[in-house]
């Protein structure tokens, strides 16, 4: 039996979800993966490249999932963490500018800036980059070990990457020119079912324009490719500091397809902090299978 669920759509640099709020509405929904398969179709969908909930926290001020085009559920989401914020914040759901928010890799700090009353950007402490390459995860190896210009020889080409984790994993390519990065080719390759990434990875290609500015674009595990990655701009600025093509600790400008994000590797501290807008799109009702998500 469908039923109807009240949804916002929100992006954050073009890289757009379906969000459901699970703290003001009840959600009984027997599959959020299915939902998401449902949601991101353009055709029978609303057209996204997922889902988020906005649920209760028992450990911060509210709770983030999320799921992608394919339904698989992620364990962090840069853009999606910023339109939460701005959704909570601007529907009373937090009574300050500065809160957190639980999600499946720890809970993050976010602080809103506000215009005219609304939010307009999001700083989010997106919190320790993960190196280990048994933690990221990438198969074989010393699993203590970092993962910094490794190898990869495909079809007689060897390609170079560096795999950093924000809580999901990404593979970095150093390009000299995203437009013509293979993204296609290495993307829907490595992204979900190759074995050196047991979990799947987010494939990313950064192009290093100074020690201030860098062009990535992405091809992400469970959507293919998006607009912007949050996450995966955080593992680039971190993937070109562990290269020496970039200096630590200064706001690097990451210019992604649907807009630029502001990400900041902190040596004090070591966590990554990641700046930019999110946009609500529009509000409605989906029909989806009611009783009992998971
Ligand atoms: N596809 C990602 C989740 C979404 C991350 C991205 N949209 C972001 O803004 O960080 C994964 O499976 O790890």
């Amino acid at each position: 039996m469908k039923q109807a669920y009240p949804f916002t759509k929100m992006h954050g640099l073009g890289n757009c979800y379906i969000y459901l709020d699970g703290i003001t509405n009840d959600l009984e929904i027997p599959s959020y993966a299915e939902l998401s398969r449902q949601v991101s179709d353009p055709y029978k969908g609303i057209g996204s490249d997922g889902l988020i909930l906005i649920l209760p926290s028992d450990q911060a001020d509210v709770r983030m999932r999320i799921f992608n085009k394919d339904g698989s559920e992620a364990k962090n989401c840069g853009n999606g963490l910023r339109c939460v914020a701005k959704y909570v914040y601007e529907h009373q759901l937090v009574d300050s500018r500065s809160f957190t928010i639980e999600t499946l890799s720890g809970n993050k700090n976010a602080e809103v800036r506000l215009n005219d009353g609304l939010v307009d950007r999001v700083t989010v402490d997106m919190g320790e980059p993960i190196l280990e390459r048994g933690r990221i995860p990438v198969a074989g190896g010393n699993p203590d070990q970092t993962v910094i210009r490794e190898p990869l020889e495909i079809d007689g080409v060897t390609y170079t990457f560096t795999a950093v984790s924000m809580g999901n994993p990404h593979a970095l390519f150093f390009v000299d020119d995203v437009a013509t990065a293979p993204i296609h080719k290495l993307g829907s390759l490595l992204a979900d079912t190759y074995p050196l990434f047991p979990n799947g990875v987010n494939v990313g290609f950064i192009h290093p324009l100074s020690d201030h500015e860098a062009d990535y674009r992405v091809w992400e595990r469970g959507s293919g490719i998006t607009q912007a990655c949050g996450t995966g701009a955080c593992a680039s600025v971190v993937a070109a500091i562990l290269e020496s093509r970039i200096k630590k600790d200064c706001p690097v400008t990451v210019h992604l397809a649907g807009g630029d994000l502001s990400i900041e590797w902190q040596v004090t501290t070591n966590h990554v902090l990641m700046t930019g807008g999110a946009e609500t799109i529009c509000e409605g009702i989906v029909y989806a299978e009611g009783a009992g998500g998971k």
